[in-house]
């Protein structure tokens, strides 16, 4: 792509834990989610053009290929924000987008959510557009649950159907590996075979608490689409084994899967294990992560 005027990372949404607390009259469920994100992801990058246009790169751009352009998230994200730009007389000229899609679609860590949000955050930057937060996260969750969150792409605690965010900048940031089987799972039937939508509420550890406590607390929680998940999808107890082979300090899968993830005490622990897994499963997605902490140390803006 030439002329790039900035690129955008698209972080993967890590869902640490989920609880399914409720169910909401129109039939979404209500959850608690602790979340934080990989510096592994898709990415965005802009450029101005004569006219609208969206190119793709990437390991997974191909499964992309069913999904008609006009339902590209990143393509309604470009849409929605000029739309609103142009209501307050702000001029939003046509770009070029450019999407590397590094992350399986449709595999619970986020990524047309990430995609999304990493749009929003380069065209305001890109339009120069000075943008009322509240319009902004509004806009944000217009496109889809998990959008606001990966907006701020900052480890949080998510509640209602995920809009709202509570920042938590004391979650450890510990290095990972992702794993998804490349099943695809989809959400909507994962959700229809949840035994029980009101479990128990997420406790939350108080502000300011140390790595190792975070650690305990973990243990103490739970995602609850991991049971139908598993159920509908066996190769995700494989993954799970698989990864609590390799001395990860932690292991959990992520959303409605199939992703999961093991946490480890260093980058170099995570991608050894990567090594290993990826050796011994050519046909899963394998990938090591550091925690995302943004070009500021703290995340995105
Ligand atoms: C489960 C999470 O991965 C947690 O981060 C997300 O909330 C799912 O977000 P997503 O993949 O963007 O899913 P959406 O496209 O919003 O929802 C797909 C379908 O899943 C069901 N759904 C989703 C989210 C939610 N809180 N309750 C639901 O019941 C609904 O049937 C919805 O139509
Ligand atoms: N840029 C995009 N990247 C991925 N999926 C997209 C994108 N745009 C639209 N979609 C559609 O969104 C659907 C969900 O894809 P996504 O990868 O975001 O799911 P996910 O990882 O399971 O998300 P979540 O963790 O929020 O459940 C796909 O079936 C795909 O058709």
């Amino acid at each position: 792509m030439s002329g790039i005027r900035l690129t955008e990372p698209a972080p993967a949404k890590i869902n640490l834990a989920l609880h399914v607390v409720g169910q909401r009259a129109d039939g979404y469920h209500l959850l608690d989610m602790l979340v934080t994100f990989a510096a592994f992801g898709d990415r965005v990058s802009i450029a101005p053009a004569e006219a609208d246009s969206l190119t793709l790169s990437g390991r997974f751009a191909a499964q992309l290929g069913d999904t008609p352009e006009g339902d590209n998230l990143v393509l309604k994200a470009r849409d929605r924000l000029r739309e609103a730009l142009i209501e307050r007389g702000i001029a939003a000229p046509p770009v070029h987008l450019h999407l590397e899609k590094n992350l399986p679609v449709a595999s619970g860590i986020g990524g047309g959510s990430a995609d999304a949000a990493a749009t929003l955050r380069g065209l305001v930057r890109h339009w120069s557009a000075g943008i009322d937060r509240g319009l902004l996260d509004g806009i944000a969750l217009g496109l889809g649950a998990d959008v606001p969150m990966c907006l701020a792409s900052r480890p949080l605690v998510a509640r209602g159907i995920g809009e709202e965010i509570e920042l938590r900048a004391d979650v450890p940031a510990l290095a990972m590996v992702l794993v998804n089987p490349l099943v695809g799972v989809s959400t909507p039937e994962i959700f229809r075979h949840l035994p029980d939508k009101h479990n128990p509420r997420l406790k939350v550890p108080k502000a300011g608490t140390a790595g190792p406590c975070w650690l305990g607390a973990l243990q103490t929680m739970r995602n609850d689409l991991e049971a139908p998940a598993a159920a509908l999808c066996p190769e995700i107890e494989t993954v799970k084994q698989a990864l609590a082979a390799t001395g990860p300090v932690f292991v959990r899968m992520s959303g409605s899967g199939a992703t999961c993830f093991g946490l480890y005490h260093s980058l170099e622990a995570a991608e050894q294990a990567a090594r290993d897994l990826g050796a011994a499963h050519p046909g899963w997605f394998v990938v090591a992560s550091a925690a995302f902490e943004g070009e500021d140390g703290h995340g995105a803006p």
